[in-house]
């Protein structure tokens, strides 16, 4: 344990989502879709969106026409995500801790990864749900070569307080629906 209060920022942003998620018009791609235009072909993850988390689906079926998308897969606690290729209407099943997963596919190494969260700074600070998987994960890809980190929420998610720890990987952009964020660093 860190003397962080990373909990009760996560309180607090599970309730900031679910208000900007009942808020929030239908279509919230715009922005997204134009900063993934520059990057297409590139292998690309997603998510498959849980709870309230914004949708990059729209974005995620137009990048499919140019280059292979992936999802991301838990391969255990304490480990690295693992991408496996999608592609519209594949068959999904249930992963673990209730995300979504392609059931079958390749697996891919991503080098554009739309990063899901609940709370984001312009710092390109990000509080997840906590597992760490994308610390890790960020961490080891870009070890092993450039890649892009795009966080996507609504505006409503931003924590300017937002409790950082050493471990925790920032991101190269942060797109909401309304705004495309370049982290000051
Ligand atoms: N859409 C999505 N997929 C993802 C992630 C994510 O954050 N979002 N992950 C990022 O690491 C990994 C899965 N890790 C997860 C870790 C914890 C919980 C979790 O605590 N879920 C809550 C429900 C949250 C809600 O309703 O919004 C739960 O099961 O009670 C979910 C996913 C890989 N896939
Ligand atoms: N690269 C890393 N190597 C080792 N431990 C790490 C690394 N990144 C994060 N951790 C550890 O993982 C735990 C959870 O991290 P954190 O609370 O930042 O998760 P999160 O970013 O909210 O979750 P997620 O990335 O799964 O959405 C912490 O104990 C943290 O120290």
């Amino acid at each position: 344990m860190t003397g962080i209060d990373k909990d009760g920022a996560r309180k607090a942003a599970f309730a900031r989502r679910k208000a900007a998620r009942g808020a929030a018009g239908p279509i919230v791609t715009g922005p997204l879709l134009d900063v993934l235009d520059g990057h297409r072909g590139r292998p690309l993850s997603g998510y498959a969106p849980i709870g309230t988390e914004i949708d990059p689906g729209p974005a995620l079926r137009a990048m499919a026409e140019d280059g292979p998308v992936c999802l991301p897969v838990v391969d255990g606690p304490d480990r690295p995500l693992r991408f496996r290729t999608w592609t519209a209407g594949r068959e999904m099943i249930d992963g673990p801790f209730g995300a979504p997963v392609p059931a079958s596919g390749e697996w891919i190494v991503p080098e554009v990864l739309i990063v899901p969260l609940l709370a984001f700074d312009r710092r390109g600070g990000r509080l997840g749900y906590g597992g760490g998987f994308y610390d890790r994960t960020l961490e080891v890809l870009r070890r092993a070569g450039p890649i892009t980190a795009i966080g996507f929420a609504y505006a409503l998610q931003e924590d300017a307080g937002l409790p950082l720890e050493p471990t925790d990987a920032l991101l190269d952009l942060i797109v909401t629906e309304r705004e495309v964020i370049t982290p000051t660093g």
